[in-house]
C-alpha cells in the first residue's frame, strides 16, 4: 500500500479542514523550529541551559548590593577554594589520589567533561565531580563553544605564567579577572606544587592543568611560593622562560589582613600587637611570624632574582586592583603579550562588598563578587603600633621600590 491511496481519502473526506491539516501542522512546526534556531543564535538558548545548572547551585544575593554572595567559585568548588590560600590547596595527601588519577580517567574516558573539571575554579576533588550531576551542571554552565572545543581539544601544559605572590595580596582577585579573557585558561585550585607537593613530579602537575589550545595560556596561583627558598630553582627548572607575577600590598594591611584569615578560624588567637613583637610591649617586631615576615618582599625577591630577571616579573599593586581593576589589568594582559579584552566595561564597583566585581564572570551570566572571605573586616589596630611597624617595614619597601622600579606608595 503506497502514499497514492491515502492522499485521495484526505482529500476526499467530507472535513475539508483535513486537507490544510497537514500544512497547517508542518507551518507550525516550521515556526517553531525556526524560532528556537533563532533564539539559540543569539546565545538564549545556553542562557536558558546556564540558568537551569544554577538553579541547583542557588545563590545569595549579598544583602543590599546586587551581586551574589558567593565567590565566583561556586558549587563542589567551595570545598577547595572557598575561604583563603589555605583552603585553597589541594591537600598534598588527597592530590594524588584524586586529582590526577581523577583527570586522566576523564581525559581518556569522558572528554566532554575534562575541561569543566580542569578548570573548575575550585579544584574540586575530581571524585566528587564523576559521581555527581555537578560533571553536567559544569559543563552547561559553559558557553557552547567552551564545551565543545576545550573538552574535546587541546593539551595539558606546564603553565606558561604563574602568580606566585603574595598571599593576602590579592591574588585570587587577579587569577578571577584573568580568567573572562579567552586565552587564558587556569586551574582554580592552589597547587602547591612547588612548595609542598613537588615529589609528586612535574607529569603529576602538568596532569593538573586544564587543556589549551595554540595561542592559550595556561595559568595558576599559589602565593605562598613567593616566600618558599627551593620555588624559585624548582620553577626555573621547569622553565627559566616562566613568567611570574607577583601581587603585592603594602605588608602593614597585608600582615593584619593575614592575621584576620588565622583568626577567623582560630578565635583565641592572642592580639595581632602579642604575635607581632617579641615582648609584646612594642619593642622589637618579631620577623620569625610569617604575618610578618611575608611582607619583607625585598628579601624574598632577592632569592628570584638569582633565578629569573626581573623582566619576567610584573608586579602588580594590590591596591591598584581595587581602586582601577581595568588599569591593573591592562598591565597584565600587555605582560603575559595577551590582546587587551578585559578592560572597565567587565567591573562594576558593588558598594556593600566595597570591591569592584565582575559583571560576568567565566561560565557565568550573572555578576560576581568574591565569597565572604575576601574583603573581610580587619580588627582595629592601635595608632602607635601600626607606625611601628610602617617604620619598620619602611626600609624594606625602598629597596623593594628600587629593586623593582616601581613605587607602590605604601610610605
Ligand atoms: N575584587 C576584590 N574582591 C575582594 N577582595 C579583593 C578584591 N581585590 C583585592 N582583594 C583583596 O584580596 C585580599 C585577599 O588576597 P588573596 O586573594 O591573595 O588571598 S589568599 O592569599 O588567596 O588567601 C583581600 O584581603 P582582605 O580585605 O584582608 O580580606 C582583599 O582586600
Amino acid at each position: 500500500m503506497g502514499c497514492g491511496i491515502l492522499k485521495p481519502r484526505i482529500v476526499s473526506g467530507h472535513l475539508g479542514t483535513l486537507r490544510a491539516q497537514p500544512k497547517v501542522s508542518l507551518l507550525l512546526t516550521m515556526i517553531f523550529l525556526f524560532t528556537f534556531f533563532f533564539y539559540c543564535l543569539s546565545g538564549s538558548c545556553c542562557d536558558s541551559q546556564m540558568s537551569f545548572g544554577s538553579l541547583r547551585t542557588a545563590q545569595p544575593l549579598v544583602p543590599g548590593g546586587s551581586a551574589p554572595a558567593e565567590p565566583w567559585i561556586s558549587g563542589v568548588g567551595k570545598q577547595l577554594i572557598s575561604e583563603d590560600a589555605h583552603e585553597n590547596t589541594l591537600p598534598p595527601g588527597d592530590a594524588q589520589n584524586t586529582l590526577h588519577p581523577g583527570a586522566a580517567l576523564l581525559d581518556s574516558l569522558r572528554p566532554g567533561t575534562a575541561h569543566a573539571i580542569s578548570s573548575a575554579k575550585d579544584g574540586a576533588p575530581i571524585n566528587s565531580l564523576i559521581s555527581s550531576n555537578r560533571t553536567s551542571d559544569q559543563k552547561w554552565s559553559r558557553s557552547p563553544s567552551a564545551i565543545s572545543v576545550h573538552s574535546s581539544f587541546g593539551s595539558k601544559k606546564f603553565p606558561q605564567a604563574i602568580i606566585v605572590g603574595v598571599k593576602k595580596g590579592g591574588t585570587r582577585a587577579l587569577l578571577e579577572f584573568l580568567r573572562i579573557h579567552p586565552d587564558v585558561r587556569a586551574l582554580g585550585a592552589e597547587p602547591h606544587f612547588f612548595d609542598r607537593c613537588y615529589d609528586k613530579g612535574l607529569e603529576w602537575y602538568r596532569n593538573l592543568m586544564p587543556r589549551t589550545l595554540e595561542g592559550q595560556i595556561t595559568m595558576e596561583k599559589t602565593p605562598s611560593y613567593f616566600v618558599t627558598p627551593e620555588a624559585p630553582r624548582r620553577i626555573y627548572n621547569m622553565s627559566k622562560d616562566t613568567k611570574l607575577i607577583v601581587v603585592v600590598r603594602n605588608p602593614v594591611t597585608r600582615a593584619i589582613s593575614d592575621y584576620t584569615q588565622t583568626l577567623s578560624k582560630t578565635p583565641s588567637l592572642p592580639t595581632f600587637q602579642a604575635l607581632a613583637f617579641k615582648n609584646s610591649s612594642l619593642g622589637t617586631i618579631d620577623t620569625t611570624w610569617s604575618a610578618i615576615r611575608i611582607g619583607i618582599y625585598a628579601k624574598h625577591l632577592e632569592n628570584w632574582l638569582q633565578y629569573f630577571p626581573l623582566s619576567k616579573f610584573l608586579f602588580v599593586s594590590g591596591e591598584r586592583l581595587v581602586s582601577d581593576p581595568a588599569g591593573e589589568m591592562g598591565r597584565v594582559q600587555d605582560f603575559l603579550g595577551l590582546k587587551r579584552v578585559i578592560t572597565d566595561k567587565h567591573f562594576y564597583f558593588n558598594k556593600t562588598k566595597g570591591f569592584p566585581c565582575l559583571k560576568k564572570p567565566e561560565g557565568s551570566s550573572k555578576p560576581r563578587c568574591l565569597g565572604k572571605s575576601k574583603g573581610r573586616p580587619h580588627p582595629d589596630i592601635d595608632k602607635t603600633l601600626l607606625l611601628r611597624l610602617q617604620d619598620f617595614y619602611r626600609p624594606y619597601n625602598m629597596k623593594f621600590y628600587q629593586m623593582t622600579g616601581q613605587n607602590f606608595g605604601w610610605d
